[in-house]
């Protein structure tokens, strides 16, 4: 679903992501995890055509990134809500909706609106929202044209444990419908029980891709329980 190789990207003279490649396979739920500067939000945006790479190449359903093909595969919802603040909770929708052509939008959103407990904020403007709200509004944003590939940017920040349940159990649902889903998050706890797979990434660097076993395996320890956290902070060096 997405193929990026030897991708670089720079900003002036920090090299924010540096030579990763990685690919993301059908029904994947996969972590982005990472110091803070590592280069994971980079990485997210520039696969979402948001930054324009040095050099490699990123691929989504096989088509070149920045090609409308491509865009029509996927859905990226960024790390700081983006919402248009004299639209109300409802008009974003329609927007989206309307932007890609979604059929049968209008119970889409209701059942959206049901699990994030937005029925009765519909008409509320963006900018009379909560940050919470703002968020919840941005996920299902994201969530309504049904792509076969999310990026999300540290989606569960800001929300409340109802919505976070939520997400959980959507992102498992889109999952076994073999939709490919991407977490950039430092809440590890978010993720622990939900992710196939994780990679970390520090200076802009991939210092380990896999599943627990495997980052278990790489700390060579097979005998050590260890959380997410513990793989973590031990894979980066943060302990
Ligand atoms: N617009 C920009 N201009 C210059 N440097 C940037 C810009 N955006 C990011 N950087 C730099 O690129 C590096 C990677 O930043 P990035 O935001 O991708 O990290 P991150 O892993 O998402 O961090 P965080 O966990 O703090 O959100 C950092 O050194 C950062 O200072």
């Amino acid at each position: 679903m997405l193929k990026v190789t030897r991708l670089t990207k720079t900003f002036k003279k920090t090299t924010a992501v540096d030579n990763i490649s990685f690919t993301l396979n059908d029904g994947d739920i996969v972590g982005l995890l990472g110091p803070n500067g590592a280069g994971k939000s980079t990485t997210i945006k520039t696969i979402a055509g948001l930054l324009r790479k040095n050099t490699g190449e990123i691929t989504i359903a096989g088509h070149k990134n920045t090609l409308l093909e491509a865009k029509k595969h996927f859905t990226y919802v960024p790390e700081v809500p983006e919402l248009y603040d004299m639209l109300t909770v409802r008009e974003h929708l329609q927007f989206i909706a309307y932007a890609y052509d979604v059929p049968d939008w209008k119970e889409k959103v209701e059942g959206l609106f049901a699990r994030y407990d937005l029925l009765d904020k519909q008409e509320k403007l963006a900018k009379e929202l909560s940050k919470g709200m703002k968020q919840k509004v941005s996920i299902c944003s994201g969530l309504l044209p049904n792509p076969d590939l999310y990026l999300f940017d540290e989606p569960m920040i800001g929300l409340d444990p109802k919505a976070i349940r939520e997400t959980k159990r959507i992102f498992q649902e889109l999952s076994a419908q073999g939709k490919t889903i991407f977490i950039s998050t430092h809440l590890l706890d978010s993720i622990e029980n939900l992710c196939h797979r994780v990679l970390v990434m520090k200076n802009g660097r991939i210092i380990a891709d896999g599943d627990r076993a495997a980052l278990k395996a790489q700390l060579g320890d097979g005998s050590k329980d260890y959380t997410l956290e513990e793989l973590f902070l031990e894979v980066t060096g943060d302990e």
